[in-house]
């Protein structure tokens, strides 16, 4: 998917939402414990309830890779279905991966040819060839950590290093890399007062924003301070979403929080646009 199709979906349904598909088989709801397959029936459900009010869906893989071999195949039956069903919602496989440039090509045929996934999250710490060869694919999108939205982000990332804090650094280093085109950033809601100067670095590329919902970030201060004159914001939820409900209303009470922030959205694009 190219980013102007991202953009094109955003506008169209007044939504640049991401959900999150965290799932955790404790705090599923019961009866879907009983099914051969709890994790894609719950995927399936939040997916079937919520496709028309979000423009992506976020599996998170350490909730699949927890399972083993049952987790991953869950997880290939999810990114399956999306494609399928929903081709047209942006995909993104949050696994943080990263390594030596052999390596890291391998990482990126795992999650774009094998399981086709249109985005993979990256960690920068491993630098240049550590990162290019996600780049490489075309029409496929690298996620790179910029600041995120915990607590620890302040152990190294607003460092100063050099009279630069990290992030900053590792934004600019990153524009000068070969595809760096299809280059997005995670920065945590939680930071929403640093959105004005990752724009500075960045005022083009699309960020990935996880950190509303459960970790207390604002949707709106994320949009005041981050939105840029095409939108360029995937604002993540997970579990204030998806587990609304352990009942067996549980994909109802999703399309409904999912709803809220939805109509938020609508709302400010339709106060800016
Ligand atoms: O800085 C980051 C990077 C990734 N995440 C991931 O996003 C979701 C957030 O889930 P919530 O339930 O909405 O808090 C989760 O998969 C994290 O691992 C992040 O939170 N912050």
């Amino acid at each position: 998917m190219t980013t102007q199709q991202l953009h094109e979906q955003i506008l169209q349904k007044k939504s640049f939402l991401c959900v999150g598909l965290d799932p955790d088989l404790e705090k599923m709801p019961q009866h879907l414990l009983e099914t051969e397959d709890p994790i894609f029936e719950f995927n399936k459900a939040i997916i079937d309830a919520t496709h028309d009010l979000t423009v992506g869906y976020k599996p998170n893989t350490a909730f699949f890779e927890a399972y083993g071999i049952k987790g991953w195949m869950s997880l290939q039956k999810t990114i399956n279905y999306i494609n399928e069903n929903y081709p047209d919602i942006f995909t993104i496989a949050d696994a943080k991966r990263g390594d030596i440039g052999n390596t890291s090509s391998m990482y990126a045929k795992a999650f774009f040819e094998d399981l086709n996934f249109d985005s993979v999250t990256v960690a920068p710490y491993m630098g240049k060839d550590s990162v290019e060869p996600f780049l490489a694919f075309e029409n496929k999108h690298t996620i790179m950590l910029a600041l995120t939205s915990n607590e620890g982000a302040f152990d190294f990332q607003t460092l100063n290093t050099g009279g630069k804090e990290l992030y900053k650094q590792v934004l600019e280093t990153s524009k000068t890399w070969k595809n760096s085109e299809n280059l997005m950033y995670v920065v945590g809601a939680t930071k929403a007062e640093y959105f004005a100067e990752i724009r500075k670095i960045v005022p083009d590329s699309f960020l990935l924003v996880p950190g509303i919902g459960a970790q207390g970030g604002s949707l709106s201060e994320v949009c005041k301070y981050g939105m840029n004159d095409k939108i360029g914001l995937l604002v993540n939820s997970a579990r204030a979403i998806i587990y609304a409900s352990k009942g067996t209303d549980f994909a109802e009470k999703a399309r409904e929080q999912a709803l809220k922030v939805q109509l938020e959205m609508a709302e400010i694009i339709d106060s800016k646009f």
